[in-house]
């Protein structure tokens, strides 16, 4: 499996409310290379979920385009190339962990998959001995390992996830954090992560998108060159929290023009383009 790459070109977008037209996105361009780690943050109501739900055919630009893989959400969606996880797990509660993983191929119209494939993503994420168990026997984290499973059943070649651990206590998500990394790290599916965790984007991503408030256009666009495996002690680290503080800074309303002109400036004096695989700066 390869990741697939993702592309917004000059989109735009905006409600109708009561017959006035609520700009949501405006103009937003964004190259997500094939088998990259993007984290996405902005100011609540900003236009994060709308941005995902356009590359999931959900909704429609009304100008400029979305490809992924050079083709339209919609062919690439039918296709079962794209996965999806949200904040809710949304499994259904009379099936059992290996059923709702399953679940994907139903909707698409597959033929059933091996039991050896299911049994393989419950190990990758970590719940080998609960196959049988229903949603209601599961603990919140277990919950979204199984929605991140389902997420990864059809092997997607995109990753879409929206805030898959808002509603999870630090140290569990902190876990989910570590695992995700594992599983983007075997599969290398490109991935968009919406977050509203400023560590938990750097911790994960290769590259950090932070958005004005509405409607949405690319505020900065961070490189985060740490390396990888990142483990825990990453956390502690110095230049880690400087990634961190500028984001903040980025994302702050009073400090937020000043940091963006001192990314923009920094990008344009800076030779680089592309984050390192490897190395401990960002
Ligand atoms: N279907 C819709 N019809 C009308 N307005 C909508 C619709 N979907 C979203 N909006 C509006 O678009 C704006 C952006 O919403 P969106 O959910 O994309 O923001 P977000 O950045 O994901 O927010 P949060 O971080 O709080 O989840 C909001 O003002 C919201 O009310």
């Amino acid at each position: 499996m390869q990741g697939l790459p993702l592309q917004f070109t000059n989109v735009s977008k905006a409600f109708s409310i009561k017959g006035k037209a609520l700009p949501v996105i405006d103009n937003l361009s964004l190259d997500c290379p094939a088998g990259s780690f993007t984290a996405l943050l902005g100011p609540s109501g900003c236009g994060k979920s709308t941005l995902l739900r356009l590359a999931l055919a959900l909704e429609s630009e009304d100008s400029g385009s979305l490809r992924i893989g050079g083709d339209s959400p919609r062919s690439i969606c039918r296709s079962g190339a794209v996965g999806v996880a949200f904040q809710d797990a949304a499994l259904l509660p009379w099936r059992s962990v290996e059923s709702n993983i399953r679940l994907p191929f139903e909707v698409l119209g597959r033929k059933r998959p091996d039991a050896a494939k299911i049994n393989g993503l419950i190990e990758l994420v970590g719940l080998k001995g609960f196959e049988k168990a229903r949603p209601g026997e599961l603990s919140g984290g277990m919950r979204q390992r199984v929605a991140i499973a389902r997420s990864l059943a059809t092997e997607p070649r995109v990753l879409l996830m929206d805030e898959p651990f808002g509603a999870l206590d630090l140290i569990l998500r902190r876990q989910m954090n570590l695992e995700l990394q594992r599983i983007w790290s075997a599969k290398r599916p490109t991935t968009l992560l919406i977050t509203h965790g400023i560590d938990e984007a750097v911790y994960l991503a290769d590259r950090v998108i932070v958005l004005s408030p509405r409607p949405a256009r690319v505020l900065a666009d961070i490189p985060v060159s740490f390396s990888r495996p990142r483990g825990a002690e990453l956390l502690r680290d110095p230049a880690f929290h400087h990634v961190c503080d500028r984001i903040a800074a980025l994302l702050d309303p009073e400090t937020s023009a000043a940091s963006a002109a001192a990314e923009t400036a920094a990008l344009e004096t800076s030779s680089v383009t592309a984050p390192a695989k490897t190395g401990t700066t960002a």
